[in-house]
């Protein structure tokens, strides 16, 4: 029997590997990390994560701490731990930091006896492969080692859904006839749920680049629309309107093409930053430049969604409760990484408001860590994360958007989560201060209904409300 060991009990690694052991049931599936709070989590009932339709798939991997003899006795072994952006040394603040790339390779080294394929699930910089390749066989005691590079696709919040039927599988390999046999591997064992011509095959540079392309071009059609919101809001143009009739034309079409608040999570961001620092280390300012303004666009959204806030109330909220619905960095998620809610409170913070939030999914404890943490510390491993940071006392989380909004000045809304449109907003607006302001940082609510309500809106890209013109 085929045996596949993940290393990595992340977002991409426990479905991933859920989605393959029920895929594929003549493989033995195990997943391992060096987090033991991680891996006691996804053998009790309530998961490390909230992914819809996880719980549904079924046929559970072996979730183990036992990395090295799972290691040692996996035929396939997929790397799938975090690949941060650098906080320090040479390309901090742009570089990948592959330090659990790293060690994991030097760990397969040190245990394997037999031969294996080591297959790339983490995003890495282009040519890691090469590096993970030296590792491996200058410590190799004549193991033989194929690395394939197999970068994932999946959205969080559509994982399960995504993994069930992607777009494409990508597998990348080296030009060699044990490359070639690799990537048959583990083609067959995508081709089990996968038709056939949505598994693409490559070689192992055009498969890591491609990963960060995509990320890049995703990313940019976000920058791309959220830089003319407030152009829209300008001129009396509609971003929706705008960016419907522009997504009709199936050369663009209407996919991703929703104006925010600013995306978020722990890719995108990382991602392009990963391959500005590639395009200077290869001499190219010009490229990197390019990429970068991607970033910048969405670093002006967040701030301009917070100047918005600060101007419409009168040029402060010191001293004014303001309810964020809101702060996973997108709907049917818990995960908070670089989610754009972060830069927003930090903002009104620093104008001193006093917050108050509601998140379906996430916790008091992860948004006090969130808020206290410095840049790019939040996609280490959460065992190697500060553990008892400083509580930001303006900061109150409630479980109910109800408590969150009484008695406040403004809302804010930071993530689509489908609750909201349902909410009565006529309750909410009776029990807040008057007037009361509402910022939509997501365009979920029905502005002209809420306006008849009473409320004062400001919603993304959108003609502006009489009192803010
Ligand atoms: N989250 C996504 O939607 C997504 C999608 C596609 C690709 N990716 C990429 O996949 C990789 C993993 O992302 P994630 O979101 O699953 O991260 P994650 O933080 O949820 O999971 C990574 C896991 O790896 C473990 N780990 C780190 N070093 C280890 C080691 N040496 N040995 C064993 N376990 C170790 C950590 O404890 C952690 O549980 C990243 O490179 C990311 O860019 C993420
Ligand atoms: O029209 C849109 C679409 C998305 N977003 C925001 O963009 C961010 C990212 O969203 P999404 O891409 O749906 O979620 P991720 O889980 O970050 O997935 C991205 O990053 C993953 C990690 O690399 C890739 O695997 C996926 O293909 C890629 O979509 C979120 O803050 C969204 O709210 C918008 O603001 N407008």
């Amino acid at each position: 029997m085929v045996k596949i060991c993940c290393i990595g009990a992340g977002y991409v690694g426990g479905p991933t590997m859920a989605v393959i052991a029920l895929k594929c049931p003549a493989v033995e599936v195990v997943v391992v990390d060096i987090s033991v709070a991680r891996i006691n989590a996804w053998n009790s009932d309530q998961l490390p994560i909230y992914e819809p339709g996880l719980d549904d798939v079924g046929e559970e991997p072996l979730f183990s701490t036992d990395v090295e003899k799972h290691v040692f006795e996996a035929d396939i072994i997929f790397v799938s731990v975090n690949t941060p952006t650098k906080t320090s040394g040479l390309g901090a603040g742009k570089a990948a930091d592959l330090t659990y790339w790293e060690s994991a390779a030097r760990m397969i080294a040190d245990v394997s006896k037999s031969d294996k394929i080591v297959v790339e699930k983490s995003t890495v910089p282009v040519k890691t492969a090469e590096a993970i390749e030296k590792i491996l066989t200058h410590n190799s005691k004549g193991v033989n080692y194929q690395i394939l590079s197999n970068p994932e696709f999946l959205a969080e919040g559509t994982a399960i859904q995504d993994l069930f039927n992607p777009d494409r599988v990508l597998i990348g390999g080296r030009e060699t006839p044990e490359g070639q046999k690799a990537v048959q591997v583990l083609k067959a064992v995508y081709a089990q749920w996968v038709p056939e011509d949505r598994i693409i095959t490559s070689n192992l540079w055009s498969a890591e680049l491609t990963k960060l392309t995509a990320n890049a071009f995703l990313a940019d059609r976000i920058s791309s629309v959220n830089s003319l919101t407030a152009l829209c809001e300008a001129t009396g143009a509609d971003v929706t309107e705008v960016a419907y009739s522009v997504g009709m034309d199936s050369r663009i079409s209407p996919k991703f093409l929703n104006a925010s608040v600013g995306f978020g999570g722990s890719c995108f961001q990382k991602d392009i930053l990963n391959l500005v620092y590639i395009c200077e280390c290869n001499g190219l300012p010009e490229v990197a430049e390019y990429w970068k303004h991607v970033i910048r666009i969405n670093d002006n959204q967040k701030s301009r969604f917070v100047n918005r806030v600060v101007a419409s109330m009168f040029n402060t909220v010191s001293g004014k409760k303001i309810a964020v619905l809101g702060f996973s960095f997108k709907k049917d998620t818990g995960d908070t990484r670089e989610t754009p809610a972060i830069d927003v409170c930090k903002g009104l913070l620093a104008d001193k408001a006093s917050i108050s939030i509601y998140d379906p999914q996430v916790t008091e404890d992860q948004i006090q860590r969130d808020l206290a943490m410095n840049k790019f510390d939040w996609d280490h491993p959460i065992h190697l994360q500060p553990t008892s940071p400083a509580t930001v006392k303006q900061v109150s989380v409630t479980w109910d958007a109800y408590e969150a909004t009484k008695g406040a000045h403004g809302i804010c809304i930071l993530t689509e989560w489908d609750e909201f449109k349902g909410l009565d907003y006529q309750k909410i607006y009776d029990n807040m201060q008057k007037p009361a302001f509402l910022f939509d940082g997501r365009n979920v609510v029905d502005t002209e209904k809420l306006r008849a309500i009473g409320f004062i809106v400001h919603s993304i890209g959108k003609p502006l409300d009489p009192w803010l013109t």
